[in-house]
């Protein structure tokens, strides 16, 4: 059994962490933290857990694990990782702290990094494109809901090189915003749909262009720190009315000729064998996700205007967050990629 622990257990990302690890039959939950509740038992901050044990200080929690995951916000982990390494134990980063480089991610985040060094360390968590490089990770940078999603949406274009740029729209639940999540009173966000961060100013723009620039210059398995070229996207997020899921719809500009069949051969090349993309034959919505680790999608030739639109749906706090991080622990620790993690959701 590998003991594991989770700082940041109070937050969303922590709870859905809980769910799944609980139900993985090669790990042992250590520990969690919270600030807030600390000393009081797990059910005290979730209902939906029959849990007694206590959240406990973060040294602690780190001093008892083998792995520890961080599900803080942005700017804690860069302080945390470099003890956690040195005392020989590995980390996967649910945050944007380690996925972009440091003057980027400064740049971006408007937070000094105060471990800039360890960017040559971590290993981008997206399991479809660094799956190899991930079984020998010390430190991984779990990628979030929007760019995961875009990313899977367009990947397969990229690597074949045709991507030339893409217009991004973004369709988010609430839960995306944490538990603390500011905005996102029921009061105004019931029957209501509000763009966000809108003009090329979300700052998973960054990390999206990362992500396809990588595939465009070394194709369908790049490396977190090889060559990377240039591609320029629109990112327009919006935030919707329901709890959970992400929908993103990505326009994009390609070389060449391309009809319906030739696309979706692409995808269903790319794609083989991945346990957890889908691709399909009718339109992705985020309930057919809900629950589950998969990220659904459809690629679709536009014949009037010659556009590939790449539909992808997928459950933000699972294959957008913590069902990826556990994906990312089973392939660390050589466990079969799919353990714990549902394949299959809840409808309705
Ligand atoms: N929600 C989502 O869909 C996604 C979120 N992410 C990322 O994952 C991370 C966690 O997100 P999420 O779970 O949604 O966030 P939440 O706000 O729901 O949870 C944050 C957690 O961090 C703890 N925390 C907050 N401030 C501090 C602090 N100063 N020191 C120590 N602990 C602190 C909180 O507990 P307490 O206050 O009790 O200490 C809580 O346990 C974030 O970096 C987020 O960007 C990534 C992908 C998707
Ligand atoms: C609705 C909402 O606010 N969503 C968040 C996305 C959360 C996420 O993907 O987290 P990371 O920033 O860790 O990638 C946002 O737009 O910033």
């Amino acid at each position: 059994m590998v003991r594991v622990g989770i700082l940041g257990a109070s937050g969303y990302g922590g709870a859905e962490l809980l769910r799944l690890l609980k139900g993985h039959p090669g790990v042992e939950l250590v520990g969690f933290s919270s600030r807030k509740y600390e000393g009081k038992a797990l059910s005290a901050a979730w209902p939906q857990l029959w849990d007694e044990r206590l959240f406990l200080p973060q040294e602690e929690v780190v001093g008892r694990a083998e792995v520890v995951f961080l599900a803080l916000p942005n700017g804690l982990a860069m302080g945390l990782v470099p003890e956690i390494l040195r005392a020989g134990k590995r980390a996967i980063d649910l945050s944007g702290d380690f996925r972009l480089p440091p003057e980027v991610y400064e740049a971006w985040y408007g937070i000094p990094h105060k471990s800039p060094g360890l960017y040559q360390e971590a290993v981008y968590g997206l399991p479809e494109l660094h799956r190899a490089e991930l079984r020998e990770a010390r430190l991984v940078a779990n990628p979030g809901c929007y760019v995961t999603a875009a990313t899977l949406a367009l990947a397969p274009l990229a690597a074949e090189g045709v991507l030339k740029g893409a217009f991004v729209v973004g369709l988010s639940g609430v839960s995306g915003a944490g538990r603390e999540g500011e905005g996102t009173f029921f009061a105004e966000v019931n029957e209501n749909l509000k763009p966000y961060k809108v003009g090329g100013t979300h700052r998973h723009i960054p990390e999206m262009e990362l992500n396809l620039g990588r595939l465009l210059a070394q194709g369908h398995t790049p490396r977190t720190h090889g060559a990377r070229g240039e591609v320029r996207l629109s990112f327009t997020p919006h935030l919707v009315p329901m709890i959970r899921g992400i929908l993103v719809t990505a326009e994009a500009e390609v070389e060449g000729a391309w009809d319906q069949g030739k696309l979706d051969a692409l995808y269903r090349g790319f794609y083989a064998g991945e346990p957890f993309v889908r691709v399909l034959e009718d339109l992705p919505q985020t309930k057919g996700t809900l629950g589950s680790n998969r990220a659904d999608l459809k690629p679709l030739y536009e014949g009037r205007t010659g556009r590939v639109l790449v539909f992808a749906a997928l459950d933000n706090l699972v294959k957008g967050m913590a069902g990826q991080a556990v994906q990312n622990l089973n392939l660390m620790l050589g466990f079969p990629e799919d353990t714990a993690l549902p394949k299959e959701g809840l409808w309705p």
